[in-house]
């Protein structure tokens, strides 16, 4: 941490107690001065400072240089977290803001779908995981889908409202007592528990940080209040008080009055506690002092600064106003008028942001800062007080936030502690009265235009609170820049030899850019004032049901920043007004105000069992008054680089297109996505028509093939009867033929399931065999043609046409061998020329997808396997030099010697003509067919006929005779039974 340049606080402190010495000089802030200077004169010596005497005997804690010690509360009511250790220790140098995450529990049953997308690890760190990373969704983010964060302290979803305000806020009101400021500030997306932490909620116990801190201050200096002589002014300033500084006139309206917005308003849930949720806690504090405590409230929003106690005003429609602030209750007592009556008109003026006179520091410690000129402050006594003026000054808030139709937080609020704490010996000094104070911040919700769909009013809105959050941040950036870059130089500088002249690295760093937003104008003092900075907290609020991930993941960044930023803590010294002797310089230019911001709104009053009325108002929101160069000095008025200003609206601009295009990706990859999606469904349907098209082709292909070669069996018949009786065995033969004309279907079939059957019975099948047949027709030949050909499948080599032939000369099993299509010694009967065709060549491929997908079968049927091993070294033997393909070797163990082979064309030995029964043609047919089944073993107990369809089966019947029936011989096969898979 850098060393701060030494410059002694008794030696600033002899300073200006020497300026107090000039007498004031008029200037606006001329009441207070006149009675300043009606003040019994003072000796004007210079003092040591108030802050190191500690002439009590209890004044111990008061100074935080002598000893660390744990926090002195007399009563704690609260369990502290066992693992928490706040920093109670005294630090005068620069000190890391801290950052506390605070975890929002589940509410209701609308974040139970969702899963927590935040875990914490440890009591400082948590690890927070894309919801959507694990899904298929393509994150168009760059943000990083898994990361852990490390924080000052993580607050679980139940920590209880008393142990968080114990371990995050409880130090800073220690601070404030003792003469310390302090900063607290919650940042978050809307909806994660900014205002219930601050605020509170309505049941019992959770009172907020605001109400506890009030308690504690109150409950502290119980019996060492101060006369109130004094009030503060501007940052650090003071002046003599008025007697309307005490809120005297703050009433609510009374229930039975004419309905006001007050309670059109108080309706609404209320985040207010009861008066009896009180933080009993009291810290000890140096009774030798005298404590007043002042209260502001102020509202940033739309950046304009708004005061939720005083600037609020009422009149008649175009009455001018005044300017000056009424009670704070006249606007909430106004009844509100009916329907026909004018409409109300509710000005409020925003009030302007002024660079503090220096004379408001501590000499060469003056404040940086800016302070609301025209900001009310207002004197409290008590807690309930307190309490109630602050309860005023958010129903104001709700007003306008109702009446611009905001559905949350969409201002900045700031409330503002001031502690005025005099010795008792010196409470006729007004240079002696210190002035500390503490700011928390309920900041509006961090979340982007694009998840909240404004637009209009809203998009304005939402420009704002981003515009003054992103200045926020990179103020952070370049204060923590800043000061890396002054622990460089100082630690060079303190090298033997050299020499630092801090003035001159100062003169290196960035210029912080708070000036950009009026939140961090007015914030400012609690980084760069080497005099009078002080603690600061940062909240972060998370929901973890919160779809915004990406928001979150900001908040967290922006977490990680702040702590990276050190603030000076120092004691602050009031002063009293400087004289202005300085020479005036007219403001530098400066944008003109833009027209007031009306807008017109109807409240809708009654409800269930009241009359329901409405009531119209008119919201008039003007600008601030242009700087009339008050208490502007040449020390004061910084130059306004108008590069900077056009760089920074560059920047708000640029960022807003960057969340445009963000979205108008989403959208587009939405549409992309949807596109995709419809095509890929036609052309799914599309396929799915064409391969039903083929399916039906190949079916009524296979159907006209069949009764092809029925009429061959039909032919085959009559020639037979006409060559003599019909013996059995060519009967057989006959029967054999059969087979063969279903053969082309039955490759699968007998692969599947009907070897398997083969030794079934036929009779009384034949309605299954019609339909399954059919089925496994359809099924085996449209998987086979069905599948779509890989682009890569047979790349570079041309379709080997192949088929398998059984040679018809040899007895025993058949042999399954491979050769061309294009065999010339092949014989073809020119009965079956076109199955031969259609079964050799055309379809080779698929015949081949579909002899794979019988040996997919394969590898699941170990009793296939065991066959198809037998079959394939069988088949190795005989044909050694031929290697049989998988899918060959499947049809070898489907075509065991006594089944025809469906697909295998019969391949003709030359005949001897020894035969020689019968001259003509078909009876040399016949012959030849019943040779060519005696080679294959057919009849007797080993034949095998496969039964036709019903057609043919009926074209048999027929064939016989009218009446005939058709009935199955004994052994004929059942094809018709498979196995479903
Ligand atoms: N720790 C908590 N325990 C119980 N309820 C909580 C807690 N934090 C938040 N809530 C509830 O969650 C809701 C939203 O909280 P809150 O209004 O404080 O969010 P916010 O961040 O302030 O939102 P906005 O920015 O819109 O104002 C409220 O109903 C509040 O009561």
């Amino acid at each position: 941490m850098a060393s701060k340049p030494k410059a002694t606080r008794s030696s600033t402190r002899t300073k200006t107690a020497t300026q107090t010495a000039d007498p004031p000089a008029p200037s606006r802030t001329t009441r207070a001065v006149s009675r300043l200077a009606a003040a019994p004169a003072k000796k004007t010596t210079a003092r040591k400072p108030l802050v190191n005497r500690n002439t009590s005997p209890d004044a111990k804690p008061s100074d935080r240089n002598a000893t660390p010690k744990p926090a002195a509360v007399s009563k704690p009511a609260y369990k502290p977290v066992s693992t928490l250790s706040v920093d109670f220790s005294p630090d005068s140098d620069r000190e890391p803001i801290k950052a506390f995450l605070r975890i929002r529990p589940r509410l209701d049953d609308s974040d139970a779908s969702y899963e927590p997308y935040l875990e914490p690890l440890t009591d400082t760190s948590v690890r927070m995981t894309d919801p959507s990373s694990s899904t298929t969704h393509s994150r168009l983010s760059t943000i990083n889908p898994s990361s852990i964060y490390t924080f000052s302290h993580v607050f679980p979803p139940e920590t209880s409202q008393s142990d968080f305000f114990s371990n995050t806020t409880l130090p800073l009101v220690r601070d404030v007592l003792e003469g310390q400021n302090g900063l607290l500030f919650t940042y978050g997306v809307t909806n994660s528990g900014k205002t219930y932490t601050i605020q509170g909620g309505s049941s019992e116990g959770s009172a907020g940080i605001l109400p506890r801190t009030l308690d504690v201050i109150f409950n502290s200096i119980e019996g060492l209040h101060g006369d109130g002589k004094y009030r503060p002014v501007r940052l650090q300033g003071i002046e003599l008080a008025s007697e309307s500084d005490e809120p005297t006139s703050i009433r609510l309206p009374s229930k039975n009055s004419a309905p006001a917005l007050a309670d059109v308003l108080e309706d609404e849930p209320s985040s207010s506690t009861s008066s009896t949720d009180t933080d009993p806690t009291v810290l000890k504090l140096d009774r030798n002092y005298e404590y007043t405590i002042w209260l502001s409230y102020a509202e940033v929003y739309n950046e304009k600064v708004y005061d939720l106690f005083g600037s609020l005003e009422s009149g008649p429609p175009n009455s001018v106003p005044s300017g000056i602030p009424r009670s704070t209750s006249a606007f909430l007592n106004m009844p509100l008028p009916s329907n026909k009556a004018p409409p109300l008109l509710l000005t409020r003026k925003a009030l302007t942001v002024k660079p503090c006179p220096a004379s408001d520091g501590d000499g060469d410690m003056a404040s940086a800062g800016k302070y609301v000129a025209g900001l009310r402050q207002v004197r409290v006594k008590s807690a309930a007080e307190a309490k109630e003026l602050l309860r005023v000054g958010q129903l104001h808030r709700r007003v306008f936030g109702t009446l611009a139709n905001s559905q949350s937080s969409r201002s900045h609020a700031l409330v503002t502690i001031k502690v005025l704490r005099v010795h008792r010996g010196e409470r006729n000094d007004p240079t002696c009265i210190q002035t500390a104070r503490l700011t928390l911040v309920d900041l509006a919700g961090s979340e982007r235009t694009k998840h909240t769909h404004t637009s209009g009013e809203r998009l304005r809105e939402a420009g704002n609170i981003n515009k003054s959050l992103m200045v926020l941040g990179q103020c952070m950036e370049t204060l923590r820049v800043n000061q890396r870059a002054l622990a460089r130089s100082l630690q060079q500088g303190v090298r033997p030899g050299t020499q630092l002249d801090t003035r001159d690295v100062k003169r290196t760093l960035a210029l912080v850019p708070f000036r950009h937003s009026k939140l961090t104008e007015i914030l400012m003092d609690y980084f760069v004032s080497e005099g009078s900075g002080g603690k600061a907290v940062m909240i972060v609020n998370v929901n973890p049901y919160d779809t915004g991930f990406d928001e979150n993941v900001h908040v967290m960044k922006f977490a990680a920043l702040a702590r990276e930023v050190a603030t000076t803590p120092a004691q602050a010294v009031s002063r009293i007004p400087p004289s202005p002797t300085k020479s005036r310089v007219p403001s530098g230019p400066r944008a003109r105000p833009s027209a007031p911001h009306r807008r017109k709104v109807t409240i809708s009053l009654g409800g269930p069992g009241r009359k329901v009325s409405e009531a119209h108002l008119e919201v008039l929101e003007e600008d601030e008054e242009i700087d009339d160069g008050e208490e502007t000095s040449v020390e004061d008025e910084e130059p306004i680089n108008p590069l900077v200003n056009a760089l920074f609206d560059e920047v708000e601009e640029l960022r807003m297109q960057l969340y445009d295009a963000h979205l108008r990706c989403a959208l587009i990859e939405a549409e992309t996505r949807e596109e995709v999606m419809i095509e890929m469904e036609e052309r799914m349907r599309s396929m799915e028509d064409m391969f039903t098209r083929r399916l039906m082709r190949v079916m009524e292909h296979n159907e006209e093939k069949m009764d092809a070669k029925l009429d061959m069996i039909q032919r085959s018949r009559v020639l037979n009867r006409v060559a003599g009786p019909r013996s059995d065995y060519s009967g057989s033969v006959a029967d054999s033929v059969e087979s063969d004309a279903v053969g082309p279907l039955r490759m699968s079939d007998v692969g599947e399931g009907e070897f398997d059957d083969r030794t079934s019975s036929v009779a009384g099948r034949d309605a299954d065999y019609e339909s399954n047949d059919s089925e496994a027709y359809s099924i085996s030949d449209s998987d086979a043609r069905d599948r779509t050909p890989s682009p890569l499948a047979g790349k570079g080599k041309p379709a080997p046409k192949r088929q398998s032939t059984l040679r018809p000369n040899q007895r025993g099993p058949a042999k399954v061998l491979e050769s061309d299509s294009g065999d010339d010694d092949m014989y073809v009967d020119e009965t079956e020329t076109e199955d031969e065709v259609e079964t050799a060549s055309p379809d080779e491929d698929d015949d081949d997808d579909e002899e794979e997908e019988i040996s997919d079968f394969e590898s699941e049927d170990a009793d296939e396997d065991e066959i198809q091993n037998s079959t394939e070294s069988e088949s190795s033997e005989t044909t050694p030099a031929r290697p049989i393909t998988k899918g060959k070797a499947v049809a070898a163990k489907i075509a065991p010697a006594d089944i025809p082979l469906a697909t295998a064309q019969v391949k003709r030995a030359p005949q001897p003509a020894s035969r020689g029964r019968g001259s003509t043609r078909s009876s040399r047919a016949i012959a030849e067919l019943e040779q060519e089944l005696d080679s294959l073993s057919l009849g007797g107990r080993d034949s095998t006929v496969i039964i036709p369809n019903k057609k043919a089966r009926a074209e048999a019947a027929s064939a016989a005779g009218p009446g005939a029936e058709y009935i199955p011989q004994k052994g004929e096969v059942d094809v018709a039974k498979k196995k479903k898979r």
